[in-house]
């Protein structure tokens, strides 16, 4: 039995139209804990007729939310923030429950995902249109913001509450509506914010959550013409299939998908700091993250400095159960996962890397594995060019800044990289060089509602977060207003 003070947040039903739902046909699927396999409980699997319904109620409230003011949209949202942030401590014992990440972290993304909902209740209020000189007598033009309509989004298990409110906050700011499906191992986190949202106030068809089988509700989302936008996060391949199938009904779309960061060491570091950031980049949640670090480059003159020590704060992470004291390092989220871990170790292995520590299932069992770490990590093998989302550590070698930089962008991916160096002209040119969305320079951590989360090449469309992130939920109206000197 999970320990919540408000148990009102544990819901296995799903939320559309403001009430709360069981399949019609009473199907349900379980949700799991994968600390120790045990069912938490279950969510309903609803049916296409389902998705339309809330498709139909999200059409019919769109109306009345966008006829608000950005100044009452604000006020409910924040009282969606505040709601939030009194229930952290429930929403991430629900999360760990779910997830597995360390409750610490739980806690701390309740607060992240909160952020967002707090920024874009404000940022809803500066959406500003535009005048342009006009390029005839007699004639004005006048640009509008208007909100994009019924958005759908589909969210991914490993960060069960922020990616939610990341899409939610600024599509509800800008006057949208919007329908989540999240990801089926971590509907509880979502439903719990559902019904924080309806004691907001936020009315009816305007925020729904819908829970069960990921083809049959993304078709019905994505073929449905009166969902104008998508909003996904998630595998490049899920991606790339949502991707075609709003091609259907040409789907304003935000992705954001998998990535293949590098995490690049200079011989001018300061090692010490770049051991830190690596463990918080490469580690935390599990490695399970899309910004996580995949292939830590190291230049050869502190190379054996940086293992030597990367190795020794690896080591000394405490895995366990995400509610015990002090975890850093919780289950993954099933076995696929654990197994494609396994699959790229051995490959590595098998192409000469050298297992420097951990590289198999923890002794606590189930989905727990051993922080890894492995050196003399080369281009061609898996790990290289695969999204690891696991606790693995590659270490590569590299000579010279164009061949840390060629490394690098060697790969299909271009969400995140990271690099450690002291030279100010090194910084520049080595930002400039990376071909990829975000660039951590001196930290393992870039996230932050302030700055633009997102991607290029294969791992997305779109940015969320920061003044940007309203703006995938936005459509420009141009008037051109003639005759006025008559
Ligand atoms: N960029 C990121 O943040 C993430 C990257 N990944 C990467 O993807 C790998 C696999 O993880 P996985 O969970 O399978 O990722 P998916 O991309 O398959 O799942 C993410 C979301 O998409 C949904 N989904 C899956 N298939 C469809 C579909 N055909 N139509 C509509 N929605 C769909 C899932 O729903 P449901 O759960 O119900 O199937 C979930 O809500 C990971 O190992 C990792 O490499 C995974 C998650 C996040
Ligand atoms: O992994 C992801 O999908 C998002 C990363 C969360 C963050 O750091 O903002």
């Amino acid at each position: 039995m999970l320990s919540i003070k408000d148990s009102k947040l544990l819901k296995n039903q799903c939320y559309i139209n403001g009430q709360w739902h069981d399949a019609d046909s009473g199907a349900t699927l379980a949700v799991i804990n994968p600390a120790d396999g045990s069912e938490l409980g279950t969510v309903p699997n609803i049916s296409p007729a389902q998705v339309k319904q809330a498709i139909d109620a999200a059409n019919q409230a769109w109306g009345a939310w966008r006829a608000k003011t950005a100044g009452e949209r604000a006020g409910i949202l924040r009282k969606w923030y505040e709601l939030i942030m009194e229930n952290q401590e429930d929403l991430a014992v629900l999360m760990t429950a779910e997830q597995g990440k360390p409750l610490a972290e739980a806690k701390g993304e309740i607060a992240y995902g909160a952020s967002f909902v707090e920024w874009f209740a404000e940022e809803g209020k500066r959406i500003y249109g535009d005048t342009i000189p006009a390029h005839q007598q007699g004639t004005r033009i006048l640009v509008l913001k208007e909100p994009v309509g019924v958005c759908a989004a589909i969210t991914p298990w490993n960060f069960p509450s922020a990616m939610i409110t990341r899409k939610a906050a600024p599509a509800l700011a800008a006057g949208c509506v919007m329908i989540v499906k999240p990801a089926s191992q971590t509907p509880l986190s979502a439903l719990a914010l559902a019904e924080l949202a309806d004691r907001a106030g936020i009315s009816p068809g305007v925020f729904s959550v819908i829970t069960g089988s990921s083809p049959v509700i993304g078709k019905e989302l994505t073929e449905d013409s009166r969902v104008r936008k998508l909003s996904f996060t998630g595998s490049t391949d899920t991606g790339k299939l949502l991707m075609q199938q709003c091609a259907g009904t040409v789907k304003k779309i935000s992705l954001e998908l998998g990535g293949n960061a590098p995490f690049i060491v200079f011989d001018d570091a300061d090692i010490d700091a770049a051991v830190q950031g690596a463990i918080i980049c490469k580690y935390r949640n599990s490695g399970q993250t899309c910004v996580c670090a995949n292939r830590i480059l190291v230049q050869d003159r502190v190379y054996d400095e940086f293992a030597g020590k990367f190795i020794k704060a690896v080591e000394s992470l405490k895995v366990s159960s995400g509610f015990e004291q002090g975890a850093q390092q919780g289950p993954m989220i099933d076995i696929p996962a654990v197994e494609k871990a396994e699959r790229l170790i051995d490959d590595a292995l098998s192409k000469g890397a050298v297992l420097l520590t951990g590289g198999k299932r923890h002794h606590l069992g189930g989905t727990f594995f051993e922080p890894t770490v492995l050196g003399s990590v080369t281009p061609d093998m898996q790990i290289a060019s695969q999204e690891t989302f696991g606790p693995v550590g590659p270490l590569f070698r590299f000579k010279t800044e164009e061949q840390a930089i060629e490394m690098a962008n060697n790969t299909d991916y271009g969400l995140a990289a990271y690099f450690y160096s002291r030279d100010m002209g090194r910084m520049w040119r080595v930002s400039e060089g990376l071909e990829y969305g975000m660039v951590g320079i001196n930290t393992g951590i870039i996230s932050t509602v302030a700055a633009p989360f997102g991607g290029i090449k294969q791992s997305g469309v779109g940015r969320e977060g920061s003044r940007y992130g309203i703006e995938e939920y936005i459509e420009i109206k141009y008037l051109c207003i003639s005759m006025i000197d008559k």
